[in-house]
């Protein structure tokens, strides 16, 4: 099974190649609250909070299995586990932070909800920045219950969302969703363990095209998916790999 964890992680999406990072606030935002998950620039975690996308003992069997081996093909560099926080601000490097003093201090990020663990979101992502490609292996819990048993669309639109938007950060900087397109081909049943795969289609202009497949761990069950749109909001911003500076 395991197997073919990795070759879905290495190969599903044969077609998907490339990409580089970035992060938000628009325009149209300007006088809001600012929004930040523009700086792809550094998936750093030195000084950070709690890091949730680290294994705590709510996590499967599967998606132990699934962590170390993703953790062990990071070893050289191919894929980067990605920090998680329960605030947007605090996924920007320390550098970046500086200029978010003013932000609300009442706020969370959506995915990261919770503190309990394994009720909810359970998830970590890991990027390839020379496939502009993240997996993203996803656990959800009873607390994401839609139809009896199984995850609600809308937690599953949320974790493809973060994704997608993961890719398009990395790849384009400050961006936003414009559009977002998902077929639910298969229910996820709650406690089991998928994989969200996404990766860069093309950029044209501010236009980060993205599309995004989410398999079992064996690979043969498509659950859904997905194609995006996100606008890049400042260019001046754009940033190709510095994300992936440790
Ligand atoms: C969080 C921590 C992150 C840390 C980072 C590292 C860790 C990574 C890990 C985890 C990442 C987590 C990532 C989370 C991701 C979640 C993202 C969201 O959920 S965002 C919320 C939902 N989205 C909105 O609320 C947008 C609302 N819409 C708008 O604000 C605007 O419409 C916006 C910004 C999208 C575009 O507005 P304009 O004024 O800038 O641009 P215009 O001129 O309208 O469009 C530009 C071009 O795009 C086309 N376009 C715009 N919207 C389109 C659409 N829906 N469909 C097709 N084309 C569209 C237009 O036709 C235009 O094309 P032509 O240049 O003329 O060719």
């Amino acid at each position: 099974m395991l197997r073919g964890c990795v070759s879905l992680a290495r190969g599903l999406r044969p077609g998907l190649r490339a990409a580089p990072h970035g992060a938000w606030p628009g325009p149209r935002l300007a006088a809001a609250p600012q929004p930040f998950w523009g700086h792809t620039a550094g998936f750093s975690q030195l000084g950070r909070p709690k890091d949730f996308a680290l294994p705590n003992p709510s996590w499967s069997q599967d998606m132990m299995s699934l962590y170390n081996k993703f953790a062990e093909m990071a070893k050289d560099g191919t894929w980067k586990r990605i920090p998680s926080y329960d605030r947007s601000v605090d996924h920007l490097p320390e550098r970046v932070r500086q200029a978010f003093k003013e932000v609300r201090q009442d706020t969370r990020f959506f995915l990261r909800n919770t503190d309990a663990e394994g009720i909810g979101f359970e998830y970590v992502m890991f990027l390839n920045p020379t496939e502009k490609r993240i997996v993203c292996l996803f656990q959800p819990g009873p607390y994401l219950e839609g139809v009896s048993g199984f995850a609600h669309g809308g937690s599953i639109a949320a974790i493809i969302d973060s994704t997608v938007g993961g890719c398009a950060i990395f790849a384009a900087g400050k961006v936003m969703t414009a559009n977002l397109s998902i077929n639910y081909r298969n229910p996820i049943p709650l406690g089991s363990v998928v994989l969200v795969d996404s990766k860069v289609d093309r950029i044209e202009g501010r236009k980060v095209f993205l599309s995004c497949e989410v398999r079992n761990v064996d690979g043969q069950t498509l659950h859904a998916e997905a194609t995006a749109l996100f606008i890049q909001l400042d260019t001046k911003t754009s940033q190709q790999q510095e994300a992936c500076s440790p």
